[in-house]
């Protein structure tokens, strides 16, 4: 699948863009602040319904605008599809594939799929076990209909459970209706682990050879999925932690509280592994990601970099490019330094300024 082209009208800093891109290689250099990320992020929004960096539809249009439409045409086994977003200051997206408005964001599903990495999918490994969720939710939503379903509902469950666990506080006779929540969320919340467990089964396939070649042969690296719910069933997770999650007015375990660990052999690379190492091992995860995704969908998916190669040296950069060569890549970057020296063939590049993109010879 490719993206053929993206026209933006009041999006962030753009008043009127209309973009035709390579199906190879894109790049888009610029000083900072100048409007390369929110390309990115329009894109990626128009295949997802979502910003990579959460942001809510109204902080997308444009200052002082009420409404902001983006326009995407991809290119999917040989068939064209228009995707149209209407962004609205106080009501919903309005959404519509080929002209034909669709009722449910889950409708675009499958139509395009995103591979994004920035320079924080390079911190995960040594930041917090949010980002780790974050990480497998986001793919895993892009991949399974159902996964976004399950953890959409899960979600939900979660919130009125802590809800109920405050209330409580109030109204202790509340406390009966407990019950009925815990046993909605033990049955979403174990279908959110089953799908994470085999997503991360799926990527130890592939992650071992890519970390091997990455670090010349010195490292074997192995995921593990940690569930806070540990050996029991969630149902008996719950109950075991009703009173403590009584006391602390939250839910202490479930599957928003799981983490990912990375071993190399018996040591724990986000607690004892260098920065170099739990780097290293970030760029294995995301090759790893893209590797499964092509894998799964039988198709390239779309490749979004955001000044992510500045961030590597020469090695990893290299092998990051040789990796991606047969993917539509859209590349932001404030110089094109990196490329100076690499055989990678760009084949667009574009120049941004202050909401104004020019196309370079
Ligand atoms: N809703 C909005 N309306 C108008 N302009 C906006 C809006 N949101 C963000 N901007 C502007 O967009 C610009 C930031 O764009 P972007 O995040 O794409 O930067 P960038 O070129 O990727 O820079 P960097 O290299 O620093 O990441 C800023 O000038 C900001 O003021």
């Amino acid at each position: 699948m490719v993206i053929k082209s993206l026209k933006l009208k009041n999006y962030r800093n753009y008043d009127l863009l209309d973009l035709t891109l390579d199906t190879q290689t894109n790049i888009f250099y610029g000083d900072n602040a100048q409007g390369k990320t929110n390309i990115l992020e329009a894109l990626y929004l128009s295949g997802t319904t979502k910003s990579h960096r959460g942001t809510k539809d109204r902080d997308l249009i444009q200052f002082e605008h009420d409404e902001a439409h983006l326009e995407t045409i991809v290119i999917k086994r040989g068939m064209e599809y228009q995707i149209d977003m209407h962004l609205k200051k106080n009501s919903p997206k309005g959404i519509a594939v080929n002209k034909v408005p669709i009722r449910k964001a889950s409708e675009l599903f499958g139509i395009i799929h995103f591979v994004f990495f920035s320079p924080e999918d390079l911190n995960i490994i040594k930041e917090g076990p949010s980002g780790r969720r974050r990480f497998i939710d986001l793919e895993l939503s892009q991949l399974d209909k159902i996964y976004l379903s399950n953890l959409s509902s899960y979600n939900r469950i979660i919130n009125q459970r802590n809800s109920l666990l405050k209330d409580i506080d109030r109204q202790h006779n509340l406390v009966e209706t407990l019950d009925v929540w815990d046993m909605q969320l033990a049955e979403y919340g174990m279908k959110v682990i089953e799908s994470r467990r085999n997503f991360i089964r799926q990527l130890n396939k592939i992650i071992s050879n890519i970390h091997y070649r990455l670090t010349g042969g010195k490292e074997h690296i192995f995921l593990e999925y940690e569930s806070s719910v540990g050996n029991l069933s969630f149902a008996q997770a719950l109950k075991k932690n009703r009173e403590r999650d009584m006391r602390l007015k939250s839910t202490s375990v479930g599957p928003h509280r799981d983490d990912l660990s990375f071993m190399e052999g018996s040591l724990d690379i986000r607690k004892f592994g260098s920065q170099g190492q739990q780097r290293t091992a970030a760029l294995s995860l995301k090759l790893s990601e893209i590797e499964l995704v092509r894998m799964l969908i039988k198709d390239t998916p779309v490749l979004l970099l955001d000044d992510v190669l500045s961030e590597l040296d020469k090695h990893r950069q290299n092998y990051l490019l040789d990796s991606i060569h047969d993917i539509q890549t859209v590349i932001t970057c404030t110089g094109l330094d990196e490329f100076v020296n690499h055989r990678f063939s760009i084949n667009k590049i574009f120049h941004v300024k202050n909401g104004q993109v020019a196309e370079e010879n």
